[in-house]
């Protein structure tokens, strides 16, 4: 089976030459990229633009959770500039959902819009710091279950989520799963983590990676090297 572009390369970077630096080096045929928080703050929508100059598809992991008027605005704007995936948190609920699905409509583009469940930063003790008391598998089910009702396109789950959730969900349920770790890689801030080959296994659409690939001493090398296991 062919995993060409099952992999967007987080450019979590403070910048936009250094997030350019990466991306000009990608092939945009083998992999997608991911503009976060951090990226989009300090370099707004010029990026973007960069980006598919380089012939990039865009991820604008932005997250919006808001009322649902402004995160529906939020994402008509967000769609507006062309990018491929963009995202909301399930836990703004049903409405707001569903306003950012009519945000999307209203751009007249066609992005995969998809939302966040648990964040794969998060273990059972800090759900239930938040006063969630279900385990977080049932959390990310419920919360994937709102998604698909809502008329969204999928969920950022973990890559530990994707056989139940892929039981439960027709096979164009996107899932996409952050919390990537190569077998020998630093967890760093990440709780539930899975390897490349295992997260592929487990039904997941596409594999988010970052600092697996950005903090390398060889960011390229480290990137042909996922792919070449996952193509094995
Ligand atoms: O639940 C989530 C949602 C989003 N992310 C984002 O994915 C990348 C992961 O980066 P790594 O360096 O590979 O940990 C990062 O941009 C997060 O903002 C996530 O990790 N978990």
């Amino acid at each position: 089976m062919s995993h060409d572009r099952k992999i967007v390369v987080a450019l979590d970077y403070a910048d936009a030459a250094s997030a350019l630096a990466l991306a000009s080096q990608l092939d945009p045929r083998l992999c997608r990229v991911k503009v976060g928080k951090e990226l989009f703050t300090a370099s707004g929508p010029q990026l973007i633009e960069a980006l598919h100059k380089l012939g990039h598809q865009v991820f604008l992991d932005l997250k919006f959770h808001d009322i649902p008027t402004t995160a529906g605005k939020a994402c008509e704007a967000a769609s507006r500039l062309g990018v491929w995936m963009l995202n909301v948190h399930a836990s703004g609920g049903i409405a707001m959902m569903q306003a950012a699905r009519e945000g999307v409509l209203r751009s007249g583009q066609s992005p995969l819009l998809i939302a966040v469940t648990v964040l794969t930063s998060m273990d059972q003790d800090g759900l239930k710091a938040l006063g969630v008391q279900r385990s977080v598998v049932e959390q990310v089910a419920h919360l994937a279950g709102m998604t698909q009702q809502a008329g969204l396109d999928g969920v950022v789950c973990s890559a530990q989520e994707a056989a139940m959730l892929r039981a439960q969900h027709d096979a164009d349920f996107c899932l996409v799963t952050p919390g990537i770790r190569p077998a020998d890689a630093s967890l760093d801030d990440q709780s539930r983590v899975v390897t490349p080959q295992q997260a592929l296994r487990n039904g997941a659409s596409y594999l988010v990676i970052g600092r697996p690939i950005t903090k390398a001493a060889d960011p390229l090398l480290a990137l042909q090297t996922i792919q070449a296991g996952i193509a094995a």
